[in-house]
């Protein structure tokens, strides 16, 4: 043991830190988990958990109505039986993970770090030393600098709603904006989004957006687009959002979902002289940042890689092995195969948690219309697989095949893309050929098996028109 009170000290505890921390604890590195909130970060406590847990009774009614008339009556739900339900299921998570960390022997400390020097930790007034340090401090929600702020909540606190307003306003077009729209139509709330450009989930196949967009549409939200807010206002019969035009919508509760930020400021990165920019902590190859033993892991990163739990919990363990160093070569396969070679991420799904999803993976369809030597085949598996697709009759997806057949990217759109996407990501990843992908046998009747056959048949280069 060196002169330093810890080997690894995490600075914030979400996936980008707990995964590592596991992992060195495991090879008997003394560790330290720093939080100033709830255990086990955004993702847990105020995002993806939530979230999901939320839409599945939405989600089960919207699966019903597929059958048209076969069912004469629809489940209502009550928003606040479930989000008495939320909070049952989702509060004591931060306090199950953190019994596990002691239990582990990882040692949690309560409060904001801040770096004081290259080696040295600042918690309510009291010091920790160790060899390397981690910061994993996340990014929180962007706030609009304009007149009435101070009335305008954030997707923690639509996520803990105990009555639904009757009616809501998202500003923003992304992620979060749609996704909880998605769920407040479904409650009779009459829903609004407010769109700063011309787009929604600008990375995003559009017109599987655009879809979705009319879809929303047709189920009452309205949608502002190339609107610019600046202020929103309290009135007698509501809230006022307003912009410099004449535009004027008045509502009942505004969740400002215009992108997150990286938790930069108040962890001493000036005290130690780190670099950061906009988007975050700057860092190399190996995930370090200027100083070797500083490393920064997850959302507050400054990075290109798309900012999501997976990404972070695959930085995280990363970053554990290469602290490990020599203790790597006892690691099994493929954390070892990471020893110390720059960080290579594989193919990355995402998934817009909308009802219904959609999912993309790999090279989009709008890059591989661009380059030579790349096919766009669109499978219209909801159609085609009608009774198996759980009468989903618009479900589709786009693959990208490059001139080996071999899959590329895919976009797809329809209620199973998020488990679908994993699927098409293992193709991607193993480079599975047609041939292969065909010798393999898969259950039936599955909504996966029969996509998979339709897949298959592309890969195998045969012109299909089903
Ligand atoms: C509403 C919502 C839905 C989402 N849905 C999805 C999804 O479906 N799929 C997906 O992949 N991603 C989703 N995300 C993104 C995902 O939550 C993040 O990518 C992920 O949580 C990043 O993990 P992290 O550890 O880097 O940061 P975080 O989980 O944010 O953890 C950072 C932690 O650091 C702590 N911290 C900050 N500063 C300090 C300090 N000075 N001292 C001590 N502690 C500090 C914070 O309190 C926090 O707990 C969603 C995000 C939101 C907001
Ligand atoms: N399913 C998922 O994986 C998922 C779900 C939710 C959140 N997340 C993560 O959380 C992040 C934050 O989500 P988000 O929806 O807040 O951000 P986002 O980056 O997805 O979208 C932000 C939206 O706000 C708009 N915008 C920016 N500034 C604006 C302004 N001044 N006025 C009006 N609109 C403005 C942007 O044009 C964009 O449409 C995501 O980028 C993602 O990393 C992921």
């Amino acid at each position: 043991m060196s002169d330093f009170q810890y080997d690894v000290i995490y600075i914030g505890s979400g996936h980008a830190a707990w995964h590592g921390a596991l992992l060195l604890n495991k090879f008997k590195k003394k560790v330290a988990i720093i939080e100033k909130d709830r255990i086990s970060g955004t993702c847990t406590n105020y995002g993806c958990n939530p979230k999901i847990l939320l839409e599945g009774p939405f989600e089960a009614i919207e699966s019903m109505q597929h059958y048209g008339d076969i069912f004469s009556n629809f489940p209502e739900v009550s928003w606040p039986k479930l989000i008495e339900y939320k909070q049952k299921t989702i509060n004591p998570l931060h306090e199950d993970l953190e019994s596990i960390f002691k239990e582990q022997g990882i040692d949690i400390i309560k409060g904001a770090g801040q770096l004081v020097d290259e080696n040295t930790v600042l918690v309510d007034g009291k010091e920790y030393t160790s060899k390397y340090i981690v910061l994993a401090t996340g990014q929180r929600s962007n706030e609009l600098d304009i007149e009435g702020n101070q009335l305008i909540h954030y997707s923690a606190d639509f996520l803990d709603l105990k009555d639904m307003p009757k009616r809501i306003t998202f500003i923003g077009g992304g992620f979060i904006s749609i996704e909880f729209a998605s769920i407040a139509i479904k409650t009779g709330s009459e829903v609004s989004v407010i769109v700063h450009s011309d787009k929604v989930l600008k990375q995003y196949h559009q017109p599987y957006v655009n879809k979705l967009i009319e879809k929303l549409k047709n189920e009452g939200v309205s949608f502002y687009f190339e609107k610019d807010i600046k202020s929103v206002e309290k009135v007698d019969t509501g809230l006022k959002i307003s912009d410099d035009n004449d535009f004027m919508l008045e509502t009942d509760y505004v969740v400002n979902a215009t992108g997150r930020i990286p938790n930069v400021e108040n962890i001493g990165l000036e005290n130690v002289g780190i670099d950061y920019d906009k988007d975050g902590i700057k860092v190399n190859k190996f995930m370090q940042t200027n100083f070797p033993n500083i490393y920064a892991s997850g959302d507050v990163v400054s990075k290109k890689t798309p900012k999501l739990t997976p990404t972070a919990t695959f930085e995280s363990n990363y970053i554990g092995v290469n602290i490990l160093g020599s203790d790597a070569d006892k690691l099994k396969f493929p954390l070892k195969a990471l020893k110390l070679l720059p960080i290579k991420y594989p193919a990355i799904p995402n998934v817009v948690y909308s009802l219904p999803k959609i999912a993309q993976v790999g090279m989009t369809v709008e890059n591989a219309e661009k380059k030579s030597g790349y096919k766009v085949k669109t499978i219209k598996f909801g159609e085609q697989l009608e009774f198996q697709y759980k009468h989903e009759t618009d479900a589709e997806m786009k693959i990208v095949l490059d001139r080996a057949n071999k899959l590329k990217g895919a976009v797809i759109y329809g209620s199973a893309a998020d488990d679908l996407v994993n699927i098409l990501t293992f193709i991607i990843e193993k480079k599975m050929s047609g041939r292969e992908l065909n010798k393999m046998i898969f259950a039936f009747p599955s909504a996966s098996s029969g996509i998979i056959q339709l897949l298959g048949i592309h890969m195998m280069g045969v012109e299909i028109n089903l």
